[in-house]
């Protein structure tokens, strides 16, 4: 999990260690079922470590157990947080990541961003983001709440903030309605991830010279 050590170890024994760190933020969309699947596609990638914030809203949609990396919750900032000495999470998290997923991304969420409301450890990390490093959303939610006018500018805003949308898709929603707001499928945002950490050098300190 994402523990302040060295990014990378060169050494004329081992070859320099290349991990490029993705922090994976879900939120209380039923598409949040597809967590495990998204987390294992994720860790097909060589190279690539990833860990989890999870609000608790979107708890309800998975189990812990199928998510086979570090997961953070709001209780975690609570427990490491004693006195002024301890380190404060979602700014150890900020400097961990290289790269954010938020997916899914709900209606609350996506509200509290574009506003800059940050009441839980997920949106304190994306509030203290470095916007020097990619932040990729995948919006998520009932047709309804989509075609609502105030998405459009709230996606809009996070655009302006330099977010990468994974656009929503059409679907039958588990609800039975068909239409936007289906998250876009895990193949397509594995490789939206992918297509973005090609065009990124490695943080210099993994990459010397
Ligand atoms: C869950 C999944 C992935 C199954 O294909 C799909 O329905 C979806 O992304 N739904 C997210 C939209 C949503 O939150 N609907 C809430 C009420 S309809």
């Amino acid at each position: 999990g994402p523990q302040m050590e060295p990014r990378a170890t060169s050494s004329a024994a081992a070859p320099l260690r290349r991990q490029f760190r993705v922090l994976v933020g879900v939120t209380g969309s039923v598409a949040a079922l597809k967590l495990p699947l998204l987390v294992s596609k994720l860790l097909d990638i060589p190279d690539l470590e990833v860990a989890v914030v999870t609000t608790e809203r979107a708890k309800h949609f998975y189990s812990p157990r199928d998510v086979p990396v570090t997961l953070y919750s709001d209780a975690d900032e609570w427990e490491m947080w004693k006195r002024r000495s301890d380190p404060v999470l979602h700014i150890d998290l900020r400097r961990w990541a290289d790269l954010m997923l938020v997916a899914p991304l709900d209606a609350n969420t996506l509200g509290k961003v574009a506003s800059g409301i940050c009441d839980n450890l997920l949106t304190c990390v994306i509030r203290a983001w470095d916007r020097s490093k990619p932040l990729l959303f995948c919006p998520a939610m009932n047709t309804a709440m989509w075609e609502h006018p105030i998405t459009e500018q709230q996606v809009g805003q996070l655009k302006d903030f330099g977010y990468i949308e994974i656009p929503c898709v059409a679907k039958k929603l588990v609800c039975g309605d068909q239409g936007l707001g289906a998250m876009a499928e895990v193949g397509t945002i594995v490789g939206k991830v992918k297509e973005v950490l090609s065009q990124r050098q490695l943080p210099a300190e993994l990459n010397p010279g």
